[in-house]
């Protein structure tokens, strides 16, 4: 039987990331399938709370439009403590029967310049590509790639939140 795996975004960081991790641990004949699908948040998240609901929705409507036996739903966001704001990532697992398994990944500090932006109200995305003068960072190196000189880059920081997810789940079955 083929399994089959539904990712709720087309960034190339978050769909690598999961393909990766899912085709190590996965011993099944696997189809992907990308579909787009709302966060049912702000485009920027601003806490740990709405990064984490946006994981789950993204999960949770994948699982609607697709019925997959497993539908992953990645949400990147901000946060602030003690007044320095942190990038923080979620994930979701939604399993063809409904339940929820949840993780969050690595969390940097953002410099003084690209947090006062943010807060501003722009998305870090764009803000991100105007620091760096590169395109489309957020599906490449991310803020965590930059500002960590690329030891860890966006699809990397995501497949740890894969492997704490699937992993969560072999713990469940086994
Ligand atoms: O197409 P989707 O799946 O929406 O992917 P995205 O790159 O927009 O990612 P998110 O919606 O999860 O992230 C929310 C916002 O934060 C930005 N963002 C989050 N993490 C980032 C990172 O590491 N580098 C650059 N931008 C990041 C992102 O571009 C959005 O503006
Ligand atoms: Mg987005």
């Amino acid at each position: 039987m083929k399994m089959l795996i539904a990712i709720g975004t087309k960034n190339k960081a978050k769909t690598g990331a999961v393909e990766a991790v899912v085709k190590q641990f996965v011993n099944e004949e696997l189809v992907f399938e990308h579909v787009e699908v709302a966060s049912g948040v702000s485009a920027q998240p601003m806490t740990d709370a709405e990064t984490r609901e946006g994981a789950i929705n993204r999960a949770k409507n994948t699982r609607n439009v697709s019925n997959a036996d497993f539908s992953f739903g990645l949400e990147g966001g901000v946060k602030e403590i003690d007044g320095v704001m942190y990038v923080c990532n979620w994930g979701a697992l939604v399993l063809k029967d409904g339940q929820v398994i949840t993780a969050a990944g690595a969390q940097i500090p953002l410099p003084e310049t690209v947090a006062e932006d943010v807060k501003s109200g722009r998305e870090l995305g764009p803000v991100m590509d105007e620091y760096t003068q590169q395109n489309d960072i957020r599906q490449h190196s991310g803020a965590i790639g930059i500002f960590t000189h690329d030891l860890i880059d966006r699809k990397e920081m995501f497949e740890h939140v894969i492997k704490l997810l699937i992993g969560q789940y072999f713990f469940q079955k086994a």
